[in-house]
């Protein structure tokens, strides 16, 4: 599985990655919604440029030998300024369709990037990470096109269009808005940058937080019982609140800089003003005109100071909705899983290699032959990996290295998932009846179902029978009842594999006895792979794999094994041990 990077933040972006991000994320449906919404918006800055610049034919018009030719200048001012509010309006609408086109890929990627989500992963930075990416990026994103894109295009482009205009007016004063145009720019960039930077590291330690209550939650009694935890989350918390000082403290130098800027190129804009009209360069009424443009820099330039913080964050969220997207792209369609043919079926694993995304290398060159209908136990030490020997015949986890074979074909984990059920360690009841947590629906097989997995008594102890609510907000079963509920719920699926992992290992003598009477019953009828401790359980098994440090270091029947005097022999003899004692 690909990990999501988390480096995409790391630097702080340029500029117009925005638009870049925009774009990646729509691609071709958005396209047209993106041109109209740029196009719109650059033809309403270049009307809110011209009637601005209007002013100043209209007020040499006022102050002229015949002031009602005013009335015309008039006229064209309400039609462009008509014009451009069209214009906005247009692009707004556009923009809207834009940002849907983010909130569909949001929602779209997300949803494909939880399934799939690696169980190593779910409580990690990714989960969070992916959490707040479904939740907040689409609706986030979508507001921030309209309500920041348009005003950042309309700043970028309003100076250097009014000094395109000024152009026809006077050269220094065009030269001076071009320049200090640039110059602003420059300062917001800069601005910009330091603030993103230190954004990034608060939104990290709030992701760290959020993973650490989050843990803490889970872990709790455990944490508690063994007296730690809350430190590990006062410290997260400590550390959030000085990565939340320390955004500040680049905000303030990254605002003030801008500002200073803004004040400087007005500056030279009024002095070069005054000079040109103190030399008879400009005649009084263009200046006075020129005070109206000014006006207008410095409203820009307001704005666009405003827009520093908030189009940082905008930033970082687009660059991450950009790597889900581009995830989903490369993971290519989450395949449905294939319903199981419900026939015993054998399974080759050929070099299979597994290694976790960080690094830990849990199996290694393993080749395994089960053949249909066989009872095949994988013992060896902890760590050893029978979990994840068992997560890969089981289409959870694909392979890093080698194949799996299905009946002589590969199989892809879509097609393993749909022909194995698993007992998992431990069992999770979703929430909802006790027959629905066996089995969706009346399956005729329940009072069978229930037998072999001696899950009979359950229902005739809960209140409603079959129906009786269980898990969350229901009653709440033990241990063993628990375990009992997942053996049945993997009978009760159409599959030709059984996986039993390590059921027997930490539970009752009915549960145990339950997982092997179970399997001695049907035996035959599926394929079954088992990783146990248990002696009760191996005795039954056609074969025996022993696993050491992701390799398979021996196999055979219990017999040969024994016979042979290896790891086995070894593990046997400490089993029988420790049986005798548990008695
Ligand atoms: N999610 C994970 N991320 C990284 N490493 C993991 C993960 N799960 C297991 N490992 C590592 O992979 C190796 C094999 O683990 P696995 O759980 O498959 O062994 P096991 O034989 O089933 O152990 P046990 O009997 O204790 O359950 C171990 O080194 C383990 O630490």
């Amino acid at each position: 599985m690909s990990t999501a990077s988390t480096t995409g933040t790391d630097t702080a972006r340029v500029f117009p990655t925005i638009f870049a991000d925009v774009r990646a994320i729509t691609g071709d449906d958005g396209r047209p919604h993106r041109v109209a919404f740029y196009t719109l918006t650059a033809v309403s800055t270049a009307l809110q440029a011209a009637a601005v610049l209007l002013l100043i034919p209209l007020l040499r018009a006022l102050f002229g030998e015949s002031p009602s030719d005013a009335w015309i200048w008039v006229a064209v001012m309400a039609v462009v300024l008509a014009a451009g509010w069209t214009a906005d309006i247009l692009a707004t609408r556009a923009g809207l369709r834009m940002g849907f086109g983010l909130v569909d890929a949001a929602e779209r990627a997300g949803i494909a990037a939880i399934r799939r989500l690696d169980t190593a992963d779910l409580h990690g930075d990714r989960a969070s990470r992916l959490r707040s990416l479904v939740t907040k990026s689409g609706p986030e994103s979508t507001s921030a096109v309209v309500l920041l894109f348009s005003p950042l295009i309309h700043a970028a482009l309003l100076i250097p269009m009014l000094a395109v205009g000024l152009l026809f007016v006077s050269w220094p004063l065009a030269l001076v808005a071009l320049v200090g145009g640039v110059v602003l720019l420059g300062a917001f960039y800069v601005g910009r940058r330091s603030v993103a930077k230190s954004e990034e590291g608060f939104t990290e330690a709030g992701r760290a937080l959020d993973d650490r209550m989050f843990e803490f939650g889970w872990a709790q009694p455990t944490l508690r019982a063994a007296g730690v935890g809350s430190t590990t989350v006062d410290a997260v918390v400590t550390e959030s609140r000085r990565r939340g000082l320390r955004l500040l403290a680049w905000q303030i130098p990254g605002d003030l800089l801008f500002t200073v800027t803004g004040q400087l190129v007005l500056l030279a804009f009024g002095v070069t003003t005054g000079a040109l009209y103190l030399d008879g360069d400009l005649s009084g009424v263009t200046a006075a005109a020129m005070i109206v443009v000014l006006l207008r820099v410095v409203e820009t330039t307001g704005s666009l100071s405003l827009l520093a913080t908030p189009i940082a964050g905008v930033e970082r969220l687009l660059g991450e909705l950009r790597e889900l997207v581009a995830e989903e792209a490369d993971a290519g369609e989450t395949a449905t899983v294939v319903p199981g043919t419900g026939v015993p079926t054998s399974i080759q694993l050929s070099s299979v290699g597994y290694t976790y995304p960080d690094g830990t290398r849990a199996l290694n060159e393993v080749d395994l032959d089960v053949r249909p209908g066989e009872i095949t136990v994988l013992v060896g030490a902890s760590g050893s990996g029978k979990s994840t020997l068992l997560d890969v015949l089981a289409g959870l986890r694909e392979p890093t290295a080698g194949a799996v074979l299905v009946d002589g074909a590969p199989a892809t984990s879509a097609r393993r998932l749909g022909e194995s059920a698993v007992v998992f360690q431990s069992t999770s009841l979703k929430p909802g009846t006790l027959l629905e947590n066996v089995a969706t629906g009346t399956t005729p097989e329940l009072a069978e179902i229930a037998d072999l997995a001696q899950l009979d008594a359950v229902p005739e102890s809960l209140p409603d029978g079959w129906d009786s609510r269980i898990g969350d907000g229901g009653n709440t079963l033990s241990g063993g009842e628990r375990q009992r509920v997942g053996l049945a719920r993997a009978l009760a699926k159409r599959a030709g594999v059984l996986l039993v992992d390590e059921a027997t290992s930490s539970l009752d003598v009915i549960t145990e006895r339950a997982v092997v009477d179970s399997l001695r019953r049907i035996r035959g009828t599926r394929t079954v792979v088992a990783v146990t401790h248990r002696p009760a359980l191996v005795a039954l098994a056609d074969s025996v794999v022993v696993l050491d440090e992701g390799r398979v270091v021996d196999s055979g029947a219990v017999d040969e094994l024994l016979a042979r005097g290896g790891v086995f022999a070894d593990l046997w003899t400490r089993w029988r041990e420790s049986e005798g004692w548990q008695v």
